[in-house]
């Protein structure tokens, strides 16, 4: 995959020019563009030097997934406190569920020194940029909205609903260049 290797020389070559302590990299692009692919890869790769911030979620788990590892799994009432104590960088609601990134996840990865990486929509995105967190922003690209359908009806995880809501949010993302 070509992509993978531009992408693998941007995160590291990021890092390596502009990185002193561990600044994270925030990973953004429409749904499909291959944000999860290619990070499954960097982490396959180079397991000891990046690493994935654990989000939140009021959505319960799905089978096989552990608290603390898959997601940190909460509720309503304490995410909302948290976020009231100031303890996210970014949150979202999706489908009546909350998700968000709290400082201490990306702080976990950093104790671990690694380079946290941060995985967020384009409102999480305009939410990190009013934060102090300062990471490196990398935009995966689509090359069009038709291969995007493609590849999301390809991948098989979404019902119709589910992917046309993705299409018109990527749409709107590329037409309005959001990122
Ligand atoms: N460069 C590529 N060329 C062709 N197919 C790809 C490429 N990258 C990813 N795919 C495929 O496209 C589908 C979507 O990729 P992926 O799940 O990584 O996207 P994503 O950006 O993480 O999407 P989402 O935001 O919806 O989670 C997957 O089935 C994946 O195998």
């Amino acid at each position: 995959m070509a992509s993978l290797s531009c992408f693998r020389t941007l995160a590291l070559g990021a890092c390596n020019m502009f990185h002193k302590g561990s600044r994270p990299l925030v990973l953004c692009g429409p749904s499909g563009s291959g944000k999860s692919t290619l990070l499954k890869k960097l982490f396959e790769e180079f397991p000891d030097t990046f690493g994935y911030s654990v989000s939140h979620t009021t959505r319960s788990p799905r089978p096989g997934e552990e608290d603390g590892k898959h997601y940190h799994f909460t509720t309503k009432d304490k995410m909302q406190k948290q976020i009231e104590q100031d303890e996210f960088l970014e949150t979202a609601t999706f489908s009546g569920n909350m998700y968000g990134t709290s400082k201490r996840a990306v702080e976990e990865v950093q104790k671990a020194g690694k380079i946290c990486v941060l995985d967020v929509e384009v409102q999480g995105v305009k939410q990190i940029k009013q934060s102090s967190l300062d990471p490196l922003y990398i935009f995966i690209k689509a090359p069009s909205i038709e291969e995007l359908e493609k590849r999301l009806r390809a991948r098989k995880t979404e019902t119709e609903d589910a992917l046309q809501r993705r299409l018109s949010i990527a749409r709107l993302e590329i037409e309005y260049e959001l990122f």
